[in-house]
């Protein structure tokens, strides 16, 4: 069946094909893509071939079918194969998907019986024998379906679908930085604010200067402006220091957070299967010396991991690592079900879960093997370098009035060691509540290009 259809678009060539195609099908198909009608094309479409990847290759409807599309992008020929079922279900006809609030129609009970190409026996056209039609004007390519469905992809919108954004691993709002590269704390006037937003987003940490720092009070009630409090056993808001173990009015744990030995860069709550997205910390009362604040954007390490060692990210990126939070005897939270490095469905980082210290013991588990283990120390090891080389970080002596507002999904924290009594407050908010209000400062980040 494929080489008969390969042979009919060879015969006739893709472009010549196109132009074969063109002198039959000469109604333009409506384009799916909605707004500017008149936007050039990024690509170019080629030609289309049909592939029925069942091995019983007699079927004529078998849904096992897939088209592989030729194109040009950028005036290079490029070909993607997609399965027709794909096809169906990213439908954007006004039948099958709601424009108004952009979600599909469908309930996905019956796709296998709805992607069944129609054949047209009568047709000349070797593509058109199988349903499928190329529009050369409209750039589009048209599928009739057997329950007299037809879906019209132009060859943007379905490689825009289709296809992993650019070989870009962060979102184009997010700009990736050292210690060099920012060189200090990025400061905005107002907490509620575009500006906060924006910066948040795109460095994963923004403060804010002229808080009231007698207490926490001031700190807590501009937190509560931003977005609700991510609470825990921490409670929603606290004041601790390095002697909380003898004051009423701080909160302890049994934690090195409230010691004064250094702490190396990590993120907070690897323990939690929702782990607190915006850590916030006000230092009320710094230490007599030391007790800086040191900052990494763990996206720009793990890039740099990626680049250097792309074996070390891989394995970072499924070895699902145990980590737990005790108190004395009880395991007050343990969460074993997410890697270091988890990407999005788009290949693009999505959160950084790394904090050496409270790691759980590592079980040996089923099929993994000690070479498996070795594999991931040497991996755990070459991004403990990254997160720790000094170059990389950003130092921030954190002083009484200034607010510091960080990513806990991508930027990692910590302190050098100090001396003296050092206060500081803080909390977690939502950073889901918080990234939804922020939609109306930065559109671009939830906007569809293409729905
Ligand atoms: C922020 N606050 C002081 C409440 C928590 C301190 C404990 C942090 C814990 N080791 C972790 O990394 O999650
Ligand atoms: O004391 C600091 O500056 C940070 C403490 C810390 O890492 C934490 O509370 O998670």
């Amino acid at each position: 069946m494929t080489s008969l259809i390969r042979s009919a678009v060879r015969r006739f060539g893709p472009t010549s094909g196109l132009r074969f195609s063109a002198r039959l099908y000469s109604e333009s198909a409506k384009s799916v893509r909605r707004g500017d009608a008149t936007s050039t094309s990024k690509y170019e479409l080629v030609g289309v071939v049909v592939n029925n990847d069942a091995n019983n290759s007699s079927a004529t409807t078998n849904e096992d079918v897939s088209l592989s599309i030729d194109y040009k992008a950028r005036n290079e020929p490029r070909r993607t194969t997609v399965s027709v079922k794909w096809l169906r279900d990213h439908c954007r006809s006004d039948t099958l998907y709601n424009w108004q609030t952009r979600q599909r129609k469908d309930d996905m009970t019956g796709l296998s019986g709805k992607a069944q190409l129609l054949p047209d026996a009568q047709a000349s056209d070797p593509l058109a024998k199988h349903g499928v039609l190329l529009h050369p004007d409209s750039q589009t390519i048209q599928l009739n379906w057997k329950d007299g469905h037809k879906t019209v992809f132009d060859i943007d919108t379905l490689l825009d679908l289709y296809h992993l954004p650019a070989d870009t691993d962060v979102s184009p709002l997010q700009q990736l930085w050292t210690g060099e590269s920012l060189k200090k704390l990025p400061v905005v006037e107002a907490a509620n604010s575009a500006e906060f937003a924006k910066n948040f987003v795109k460095y994963g940490i923004v403060a804010v200067e002229g808080v009231g720092h007698e207490n926490g009070a001031a700190t807590k009630a501009l937190c509560e402006t931003i977005a609700p409090f991510h609470t825990t056993f921490y409670e929603d808001f606290w004041v601790f220091s390095n002697q909380a173990q003898q004051s009423k009015d701080e909160q302890y744990h049994e934690d090195t957070a409230y010691s004064n030995e250094a702490l190396a860069p990590h993120t907070d709550g690897t323990y939690f299967e929702q782990t607190p997205g915006i850590q916030v910390f006000h230092c009320l009362h710094p230490a007599a010396s030391g007790g800086d604040t040191i900052l990494v954007d763990g996206f720009n390490a793990v890039r740099q991991l990626h680049l250097s060692n792309p074996h070390a990210f891989d394995v970072l990126t499924r070895t699902l690592v145990p980590h737990h939070y005790l108190e004395g005897e009880v395991i007050d939270a343990r969460c074993d079900v997410f890697p270091v490095i988890r990407l999005d469905s788009d290949g693009r980082l999505h959160q950084v879960r790394f904090n050496p210290y409270d790691r759980a013991p590592f079980k040996a588990r089923k099929g993994t093997t000690v070479s498996d283990i070795a594999d991931f120390y040497k991996s755990y090891e070459a991004l403990a370098r990254l997160m720790n080389d000094q170059s990389a970080s950003l130092r921030v002596p954190l002083r009484p009035g200034t607010v510091l507002f960080i990513d806990n999904y991508r930027v990692l924290h910590g302190r050098t060691a100090f001396s003296g009594y050092r206060q500081l407050c803080g909390c977690y908010l939502s950073r889901d509540a918080f990234l939804s209000k922020a939609r109306r400062h930065i559109p671009s980040v939830y906007r569809h290009d293409v729905s």
